[in-house]
């Protein structure tokens, strides 16, 4: 997409926002409540309008290709689905506007693991089986592009590692995959590529190894019973040195390797000396930090 701007009103929910996504891996689209990922997922399905921008899926706008579904397939928050209807019958609908046939319907009811409740109404499915229904309309044009709006909300376990294993095995199947999420955690085992926006704007396009580099800080734990000196020395080589319990020391801008050297040049001993990586959650909060919506 490029450029893609979304305003109502005086609020700008998506505000010059550019990137491209790769196929073969999984991106994470990643930004707290309300940073704008819903309405740029609606812009790319054509269900909203920028205000400016344009957002393209293999080439042209999403509306403009004969079979959409074949294309891109995708899961958004408010799935419409006809309460009274089966599964089986929802899907098959729904497959009939693309002239796609039974066998394929029965395909992906199998796929997300409907088959043996397809004849039961929809109505009645509980949130991880209306989520798999949703899952299985997506997946029916056999689309490469899979899109899907926080996926995870509100699964239970086997239902997020379902989803988790299914979104690599799309990927690994060469097609492009965007999932939204607002947490870091889901995002760290699931996605490869990460896609950052808070309040509408691009905070960063990375790799999960990359963001944790770029934003975070390295800082290594030492307890020594010499803390009191070791601290002076480490503070004259311009180290940043914090920790109030005795014993204890945080560093900050000394590697692990020269803190040692240190100690040994000075004959302090050394208890510990740990270098503390930042987490992937540390890392999102320093790159979102302010930009999520009030509690
Ligand atoms: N139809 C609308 N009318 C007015 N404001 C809207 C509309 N849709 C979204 N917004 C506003 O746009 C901003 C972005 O909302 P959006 O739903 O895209 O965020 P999100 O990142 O998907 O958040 P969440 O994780 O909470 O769904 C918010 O401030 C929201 O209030």
């Amino acid at each position: 997409m490029e450029n893609l701007t979304k305003r109502y009103g005086s609020t700008v929910a998506v505000d010059g926002l550019s990137f491209r996504i790769r196929p073969g891996q999984v991106t994470g689209f990643l930004g707290p409540n309300g940073a704008g990922k819903s309405t740029t997922m609606r812009m790319i399905i054509g269900l909203d309008r920028p205000t400016a921008g344009t957002a393209t899926v293999l080439g042209k706008p999403y509306v403009e290709h004969v079979a959409p579904l074949c294309v891109l397939g995708a899961l958004l928050e408010a799935k419409s689905v006809h309460r009274g209807r089966s599964a089986r019958n929802h899907l098959l609908a729904l497959a009939q506007t693309h002239g796609i046939g039974p066998r394929r319907v029965d395909e992906v009811l199998e796929t997300v693991g409907l088959s043996g409740v397809a004849g039961r109404r929809a109505g009645g499915f509980s949130l991880g089986m209306g989520q798999r229904l949703g899952i299985a309309a997506a997946l029916l044009g056999d689309p490469a592009v899979v899109m899907l709006d926080e996926p995870v909300n509100g699964l239970d376990p086997d239902g997020v590692r379902w989803i988790r294993t299914l979104l690599k095995d799309l990927a690994a199947e060469g097609r492009t995959v965007l999932v939204s999420s607002h947490l870091m955690s889901e995002m760290a085992v699931t996605a490869e590529h990460l896609v950052v926006i808070g309040r509408g704007r691009l905070l960063a396009e990375t790799s999960v190894a990359d963001l944790i580099a770029r934003v975070a800080v390295s800082r290594v734990l030492v307890r020594s019973p010499d803390a009191g000196p070791l601290r002076d020395a480490l503070v004259h080589t311009g180290a940043t040195v914090t920790g109030s319990e005795p014993g204890r020391l945080d560093v900050g801008g000394a590697s692990a390797e020269s803190i040692g050297d240190l100690a040994r040049k000075h004959g302090f001993a050394l208890h510990e000396l740990t270098p503390q990586r930042a987490s992937l959650e540390e890392a999102y909060m320093e790159l979102t930090n302010g930009q999520g919506l009030p509690a």
